[in-house]
């Protein structure tokens, strides 16, 4: 069962000459995109491709992991889609993790054709951490970024350190800046179709309770808690998120 992805390393290049790093495993069956958190790249996504045996695209956002920077052009969700172009992908699942939640909807919003089903996992889907806590009355966390993000008992184990130290060198190396914009217009969102949200059970920046209020403000999406994990639930729990993607590609 577990295959990895079966292609090395390709590159894109966006017309404002940004390098773009992707991997893509073809077969048969819907392609699941998955988009990676502001803590990670491409490769945190590498023991859930080892469980996860369907086609599969994954790619380094511009600044982050491989990618270069260009001259600072467009927008996000608008080199996920010249990427989808180059590659001939008319319609795919996306998956958006954290802060790659918010480029992940912003395509649905803008390509609602290309996207069979979306799941937002641990996202504040485009909007300021503040306008969660205001809504919901809870706190930013505290601490670094494992304590931020990483469950008490996973932050021990080797990989919890491998992604302290990646999370350490995405920050030194400035991936995310400047920061991109890629606004998501939640009024919008709630007219598409097809939109599942999760965050982990133990996550301090994303909570379940405000997981209830985003279900609430797009009360046409499914919103599931996922059991112990926190911020990075395809790194914490690889099996049960392939579940989760699972659903959402099933679902559609
Ligand atoms: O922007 C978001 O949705 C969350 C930002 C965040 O948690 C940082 C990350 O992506 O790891």
């Amino acid at each position: 069962m577990a295959m990895g992805l079966a292609l090395s390393l390709t590159w894109f290049d966006t017309e404002d000459g940004a390098r773009l790093a992707y991997r893509l495993r073809p077969g048969a069956g819907p392609v699941v995109a998955f988009a990676h958190p502001h803590t990670g790249d491409m490769g945190s996504f590498d023991a859930l491709l080892d469980l996860w045996d369907g086609p599969a695209l994954v790619w380094d956002r511009r600044s982050y992991g491989a990618s270069g920077r260009g001259a600072g052009g467009p927008a996000q969700a608008d080199d996920l889609c010249a990427l989808l172009d180059h590659l001939r992908l008319d319609r795919l699942h996306l998956i958006g993790i954290a802060a790659g939640g918010a480029v992940a909807a912003a395509l649905v919003i803008h390509h609602p054709d290309r996207v069979a089903g979306l799941g937002l996992a641990c996202s504040f889907i485009g909007q300021p951490h503040d306008f969660w806590c205001a809504a919901t009355g809870e706190a930013r966390p505290e601490g670094d970024a494992a304590a931020r993000e990483l469950s008490p008992a996973f932050r021990e184990t080797d990989q919890g350190k491998r992604w302290a130290e990646k999370a350490a060198h995405l920050r030194l190396s400035g991936a995310g800046e400047p920061p991109q914009p890629c606004p998501v217009d939640l009024a919008q969102l709630a007219a598409c179709t097809s939109v599942h949200l999760a965050t982990g059970q133990n996550d301090l920046l994303f909570t379940p309770v405000m997981l209830a209020h985003a279900a609430h403000l797009l009360p046409m999406a499914s919103a599931q808690v996922l059991p112990n994990v926190a911020h990075a639930p395809h790194v914490e729990d690889p099996a049960g998120f392939a579940r989760w993607v699972q659903n959402v590609v099933s679902r559609g």
